[in-house]
């Protein structure tokens, strides 16, 4: 069973500066993708950071509706060189998934790959185990934070689009964190813009393109200048 993600009115500051979140809400609805974009230093990785229960908000509440199971990709695979990927996937995941580690690194391109070391491996294959590993956890809760953004743009889509084919298999809470407004575009159902300092959401972009999405479809073009309006003059790397 997924839930729903819910931040009301979350306020965070780390030591003495000034909050980097202030008076934030945003609700991620059971099986929604949510994107957040908006400049580097805005505070995008902290709401992932909030949403894991890694930090706990000065004011305000996140909560998620339902017992949660977590999944996170971060930008880079962060796995243990000294480990096979079926030695990376078996630390993280609780033994009953165990036997499901080979069939989750075919679903990501990955099969027949688990004795192998991530130094063996390109920086794209080792994401792929990254998505497998946080796949593995059959999570009702997804955090990806600049998933794609390491990889070259070829296998960067190649991924988007496999990642939204499993996105639609599995229909987790999603909220994706990236720079890029053509990646948000094809992936989210919702694009939120977050900017200010401290931080809130400026506004938001509905995406109603049918699935599977086409990054070339012209009515993608349009949403994507949109979340770029959205975000106003601010320059946003892609
Ligand atoms: N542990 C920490 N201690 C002190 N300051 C922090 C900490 N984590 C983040 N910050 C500060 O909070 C602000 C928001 O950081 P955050 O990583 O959430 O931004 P971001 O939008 O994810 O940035 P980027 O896109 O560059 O990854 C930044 O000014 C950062 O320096």
């Amino acid at each position: 069973m997924t839930g729903s993600l819910d931040f009301r009115d979350v306020t965070v500051r780390y030591g003495a500066a000034p909050p980097v979140l202030a008076g934030l809400t945003l609700t991620v609805t059971p099986g929604e993708v949510v994107a957040v974009i908006g400049r580097s230093g805005c505070g995008k990785t902290t709401l992932l950071h909030l949403a894991a229960g890694l930090l706990v908000p000065q004011a305000g509440q996140v909560t998620f509706g339902g017992e949660v199971r977590t999944g996170y990709v971060f930008q880079e695979p962060r796995l243990l060189p000294w480990l096979t990927l079926e030695g990376n996937l078996r630390l993280t995941s609780p033994p009953d998934r165990h036997g499901h580690i080979a069939a989750e690194l075919a679903r990501v391109g990955l099969r027949g790959q688990e004795r192998r070391y991530p130094g063996e491996l390109s920086l794209g294959m080792a994401q792929r185990a990254a998505v497998a590993r946080a796949l593995l956890l059959r999570p009702n809760l997804l955090l990806l934070d600049e998933p794609f953004s390491a990889l070259d743009e070829l296998t960067a889509s190649e991924l988007r689009a496999e990642l939204a084919g499993l996105l639609r298999e599995t229909r987790p809470t999603t909220l994706l964190v990236t720079h890029n407004p053509a990646e948000a575009v094809f992936l989210a159902d919702r694009v939120v813009a977050l900017a200010g300092t401290p931080a809130a959401v400026r506004g938001e972009v509905r995406v109603t393109l049918p699935r599977p999405r086409d990054p070339d479809d012209p009515a993608a073009a349009r949403a994507v200048r949109e979340v770029r309006q959205l975000l106003g003059g601010e320059r946003v790397p892609v």
